[in-house]
């Protein structure tokens, strides 16, 4: 049976004044899945992540955690939603596990059920070798590490991630997107951020925002691997180039270097076959004939320079 959505946003509406800045915006996600929110500057990301958190108050739409409706039952709602602002809420004089069980007691976990939480949320988010240090004295790797911890604390089944890789070093970024990751795997996650190959690495799918409108929503496997309609073709001894022009169903030949060509071909209709045999009988040396699929940076730009 197909599982009920943790998050649910309906015709979700935002102005400030005269202004719309978001703007009737409806989306599911599901456990396991992990969303990446996109948009160019001013898209209405941030906007959008605060009403969902239930910071700002929505102009009109209903938002509904884990089944809860987030303006009805506030508290029900909330204790289902963890959440890591782009400036983690820590406090640099406290020790980690310290800090951790501060925030359990926050989101109301008795004594035993707090030891309990802490001692897992430092084995999920790799924190036991420094769960004795002082934040003020951790890695920015690790306090960040510490923000999502104290997101996760209490188990929440929905959690909003912030731009949580901004001011990582690559080793760090590459660690909290393996978190990122885990994480998904057992609650519905939505991360903004502006970095596209972050996107590609660890979300399921991808939800592009301009202008406080949804332009794109989608699985991400599916975006990236509609039919391809280009092949990179690669040839140590080439032939001319009104002989690739005549190969079934080539529309047209692109020169990338003087042995690579990248062929434009109706859709559905990819020559591999006449090329390797063609490539064969006449010698043409061939060493690549790769299709090529779309990339999440050629699809934001098309879109987002569209509207
Ligand atoms: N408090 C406010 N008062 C008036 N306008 C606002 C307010 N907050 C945001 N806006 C406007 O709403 C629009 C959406 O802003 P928002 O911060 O949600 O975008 P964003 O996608 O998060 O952008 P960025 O990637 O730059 O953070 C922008 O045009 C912004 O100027």
């Amino acid at each position: 049976m197909d599982e009920l959505p943790l998050i649910s946003a309906v015709e979700l509406s935002r102005f400030y004044g005269h202004f719309c800045a978001v703007d009737a915006l409806s989306f599911e996600v599901k456990r396991g899945q992990v969303v990446g929110f996109l948009g160019t500057n001013g898209a209405g990301k941030t906007t959008t992540m605060q009403m969902l958190t239930g910071n700002l108050a929505p102009t009109s739409g209903q938002i509904r955690l884990a089944g809860f409706d987030l303006l009805d039952s506030p508290l029900a709602a909330k204790s289902q939603l963890g959440y890591l602002p782009e400036h983690p809420p820590l406090y640099p004089e406290c020790r980690v596990d310290e800090y951790l069980r501060f925030c359990a007691r926050l989101h109301g976990l008795s004594k035993t059920e707090t030891h309990q939480a802490v001692d897992e949320v430092l084995n999920t988010c790799g924190l036991t070798g420094v769960y004795r240090r002082l934040i003020a004295n951790l890695s920015k790797g690790y306090q960040q590490r510490v923000g999502i911890a104290q997101a996760i604390v209490h188990s929440p089944s929905v959690v909003v991630l912030d731009e949580p890789t901004v001011g990582l070093d690559p080793v760090q970024s590459h660690s909290v997107r393996e978190l990122i990751q885990k994480l998904g795997q057992q609650r519905a996650v939505i991360v903004s951020t502006h970095l596209l190959n972050e996107v590609q690495s660890i979300c399921t799918h991808v939800q592009i925002l301009q202008a406080g409108r949804c332009v794109l929503q989608g699985a991400l496997r599916d975006l990236l691997h509609q039919p391809v309609t280009t092949l990179t073709l690669g040839l140590h001894h080439a032939p001319s180039l009104a002989r690739l022009k005549i190969l079934p169903n080539v529309q047209q030949v692109e020169s990338i270097t003087p042995n690579k060509w990248r062929l434009h071909c109706s859709p559905g209709q990819l020559p591999t076959d006449a090329i390797v045999q063609a490539a064969a009988a006449e010698r043409w040396g061939l060493f690549e004939l790769t299709p090529e699929y779309r990339t999440l940076e050629q699809l934001f730009i098309e879109l987002t320079q569209l509207s």
